[in-house]
């Protein structure tokens, strides 16, 4: 892989059969990832047990169960690189590993890959009340906040490669996207066929009507990893006002005061590649705004800042560390029930830290947002409750009136995500 590249992890998601490892090894396939013999070997098998429309979906499931049974897998086999980007692509299904890849560390800058069945038989319209959605809110509420729709199986739609089942597709889906946080401007919607690999990586003639990017040049126009320290320089996202060098800025939760030496566009961001290629990698800035991704140097020591600090304008109500917050937290997946004083790791803008549910204050309908029980003696999955947390260390969030970006997280324990959730009111620190 080309270490100049930037780094961006991608997370195939979508409902059960849509066509997930089938895309996803059919991709690493056609650009090199997976040896020809792998596929080979695989092709006598599917001959063998008579399911040859199993090809690219065994490529990946033998993996997984490679890696099940702790068996050494070559790890190149699931990295690919495009034009731009060295690619990690992690495939959703009951994959463990996807959990933690999504919540681990400095890779928040996820890009989704949702995969739909665009046939009618068992397809789209059952994939809508599935798992579709609620990955996508998932992925969304982990920080992955770009997302490339894959409208597949277009060979086995009525009539075949049919440009009015993927108009009715994307029109529901980008509705309910939109719903979800996705800015509807940006989000690719590709009519594809992963089984026989049109518009994955060349444009296919089955599709004259279509001019949008193949599924390869649609990753190539997201927006490279957003946050985590980078050598001894911070790099993170403008997420209100601006930031420009010679500003004083202040950190959250420590208070450290620094001043803002120079910024620079991070390599692999969108401004960038539209710029000119040999300014690519360090183009000063004279201002950055919200969005952009950007390395700055400030004149602190790199050890005294740590992943999740929040650096902001002193002047302007900077961000501080919280004593609590409450929150709006929906369960979507605990195999128990939680009781106050469950204290499970919070995953919010780039911090991951473990928050006590201190007080569950009531429960509400999720339809009318009518208040349905007073301080309810326990939670199970579906219930949408007010709740007073305490962070068991020093943490940042913001209200979501003032910066959504600082008040969504996901509640992550016995390594999967249990709940959703914002953050309403805070109670900063004096
Ligand atoms: N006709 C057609 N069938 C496809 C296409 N892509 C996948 N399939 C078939 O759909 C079935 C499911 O494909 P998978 O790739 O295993 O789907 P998945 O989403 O990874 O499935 P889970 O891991 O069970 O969630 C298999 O029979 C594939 O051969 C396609 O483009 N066209």
């Amino acid at each position: 892989m080309d270490k100049k590249k930037a780094r961006i992890n991608i997370v195939v998601i979508g409902h059960a059969n849509s066509g997930k490892s089938t895309t996803t090894a059919h991709l690493l396939y056609k650009l090199g990832g997976i040896e020809k013999d792998v596929i080979e070997r695989l092709e006598k098998v599917d001959v063998e047990v008579n399911m040859p429309s199993f090809k690219y979906a065994w490529v990946l499931d033998k993996l997984k169960a490679d890696h099940e049974r702790g068996a050494t897998i070559d790890i190149s086999l699931s990295k690919f690189e495009t034009n731009k980007y060295n690619c990690i692509v992690i495939d959703a299904p009951g994959h463990r590993e996807c959990i933690k890849n999504m919540t681990t560390g400095a890779s928040l800058a996820n890009c989704d890959v949702l995969v739909i069945d665009s046939t009618t038989t068992g397809g789209f319209e059952a994939g809508m009340i599935g798992q579709t959605f609620e990955h996508a809110l998932l992925a969304f509420n982990l920080g992955a906040n770009q997302i490339i729709c894959c409208c597949n199986k277009m060979d086995a739609t009525t009539p075949k490669y049919s440009m009015d089942r993927y108009v009715k597709i994307s029109e529901q889906v980008l509705t309910y996207l939109i719903k979800v946080g996705y800015k509807p401007y940006e989000i690719p919607f590709i009519p594809i066929s992963s089984f026989d690999g049109d518009n994955l990586i060349d444009r296919s003639t089955n599709f004259d009507w279509y001019k949008g990017p193949t599924l390869l040049e649609a990753i190539d126009i997201m927006k490279g990893p957003n946050i985590g320290g980078i050598r001894d320089v911070p790099v993170g996202r403008v997420e209100t006002g601006c930031l420009r060098p010679g500003m004083s800025v202040t950190f959250a939760p420590t208070g450290l005061q620094a001043e803002v030496k120079s910024v620079e566009m991070y390599p692999g961001t969108r401004l960038q590649a539209e710029a000119n290629s040999s300014e690519m990698h360090r183009e000063p800035l004279d201002v950055a705004y919200p969005g952009d991704i950007v390395r700055f140097n400030v004149n602190v020591s790199a050890t005294d800042l740590k992943q999740g600090y929040v650096a902001s304008n002193p002047e302007d109500d900077p961000a501080k560390e919280v004593t609590h917050f409450t929150s709006h937290v929906i369960i979507t997946n605990h195999p128990s029930q939680i009781e106050e004083g469950y204290t499970p790791i919070l995953h919010c803008h780039t911090s991951h830290i473990p928050v006590k549910f201190a007080e569950l204050i009531y429960k509400v309908d999720y339809c009318s947002h009518k208040i349905i029980e007073k301080r309810p003696p326990f939670l199970k999955n579906g219930d949408n409750c007010l709740i007073k947390m305490i962070p068991t260390e020093s943490m940042v969030v913001e209200p979501f009136s003032l910066s959504p970006p600082l008040s969504r997280f996901v509640v992550q324990d016995l390594h999967q995500i249990v709940a959703v959730g914002v953050a309403i009111n805070v109670k900063r620190k004096n």
